[in-house]
């Protein structure tokens, strides 16, 4: 079998720990592994499959003869270097939102729109995490009635604002329990026991950032160019797995009954859904697996045509970030 050399930048964050154990998980043909980060980190051990890796700082010399680049990094950092790993030859899958919307660049999910990953010229955007649960769970409604308009609030677990936001939740907890100050640093306010209605900046409209991917994201991924979404973003004391309620509007008739058989079957999708038993998707059940959770499917009350709502959950840093890019890589080869 032929294998590959695979650099992950970012290796020591949130996301890109998580790729070392995607790609053990699902044994990606590695031939040699390489772990970037910052000076910071440079020199540090960490074990994988029980031997031995030392994080390398990330410099233009670290993408020599490297087949696959995993960006889990900031965009600054992605914009750095990225390029360098292109035209040194490497095919690059990045999480940060830095190449997203560029025209050349492929923005996947393999659930949704596999075969733009042919179109590359050497980077392949990973989507928005939040986004990605979104579409995974609507793709078999989407594909059935075409979806034109959504209504979307999301309950963001700590863990998307990478290790600092997951260490900040725990630091707090612990210094509420201690009857300590507590320190904020990663958030705009004090996160524990509390709810914060803002990731990332604010336009002009008064919508943030990650309220705006899912609709700019949405069309492309989609190449649903009259979609439209009005999102709201929280982050929530939870520190793994996204949740999201989302009321969609379609083209096409569709009731609850089809929805559900729909998403029965569905690729990377997990019915839950039985509120009379208390059965429905909840982030501590979607945690450290791949599949979105959906349940809560209701006809929609307040007078839209062919519309539902529903709920659902995904592990936001495997399938929203590390499983997503693994799988794109997993396509990559299966065309190099
Ligand atoms: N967390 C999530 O659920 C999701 C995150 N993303 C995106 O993935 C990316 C990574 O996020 P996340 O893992 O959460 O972030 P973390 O803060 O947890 O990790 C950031 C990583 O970037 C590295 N880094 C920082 N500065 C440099 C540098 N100068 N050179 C090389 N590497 C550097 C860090 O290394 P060091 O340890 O040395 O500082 C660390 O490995 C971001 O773009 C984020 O937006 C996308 C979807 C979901
Ligand atoms: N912003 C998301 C995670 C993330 O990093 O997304 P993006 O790559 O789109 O900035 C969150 O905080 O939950």
């Amino acid at each position: 079998m032929k294998t590959y050399n695979v650099a992950i930048l970012g290796a020591t964050g949130a996301v890109g720990q998580e790729m070392i154990k995607i790609l053990m998980e699902r044994n990606f043909p590695i031939k040699e592994l390489h772990l970037l980060a910052s000076a910071r980190s440079a020199g540090k051990k960490m074990w994988v499959n029980e031997k031995e890796y030392t994080v390398e700082e990330t410099t233009e010399n670290s993408f020599d003869g490297i087949d696959i680049v995993l960006g889990a990094a900031e965009n600054d950092i992605a914009k750095k270097y990225l390029p360098i790993a292109v035209e040194k030859g490497a095919v690059v899958v990045d999480n940060s939102s830095a190449y997203r919307l560029d025209d050349n660049v492929p923005l996947v999910i393999p659930e949704v729109n596999p075969n733009d990953v042919k179109k590359h010229k050497g980077i392949i955007a990973n989507p928005n995490c939040a986004t990605i649960i979104a579409l995974v769970a609507l793709q078999p409604l989407h594909a059935y009635a075409h979806a034109k308009r959504m209504v979307v609030s999301t309950y963001q677990a700590v863990s998307g604002a990478g290790v600092g936001g997951i260490r900040e939740l725990q630091q707090q907890v612990e210094a509420i329990h201690d009857n300590k100050p507590v320190e904020v640093k990663n958030f705009q306010y004090q996160i524990a026991y509390n709810l914060i209605p803002q990731i990332g900046g604010f336009n002009e409209e008064g919508y943030s950032s990650e309220e705006m991917k899912m609709q700019f994201e949405g069309r492309k991924i989609q190449s649903n160019p009259e979609l439209s979404v009005n999102c709201t973003c929280v982050r929530v004391p939870v520190f793994r797995s996204h949740s999201e309620s989302i009321m969609v509007e379609f083209e096409k008739p569709i009731d609850v009954e089809k929805a559900k058989v729909l998403l029965k079957d569905a690729a990377g999708v997990k019915l839950v859904d039985d509120p009379v038993n208390k059965v429905y998707p909840m982030p501590l059940d979607t945690t450290d697996q791949d599949l979105v959770y959906v349940g809560r499917i209701r006809k929609d009350m307040s007078g839209h045509e062919n519309a539902l709502s529903f709920w659902c959950c995904g592990d936001q840093v495997r399938k929203g970030a590390a499983t997503n890019a693994v799988q794109i890589a997993e396509l990559v080869i299966q065309n190099m």
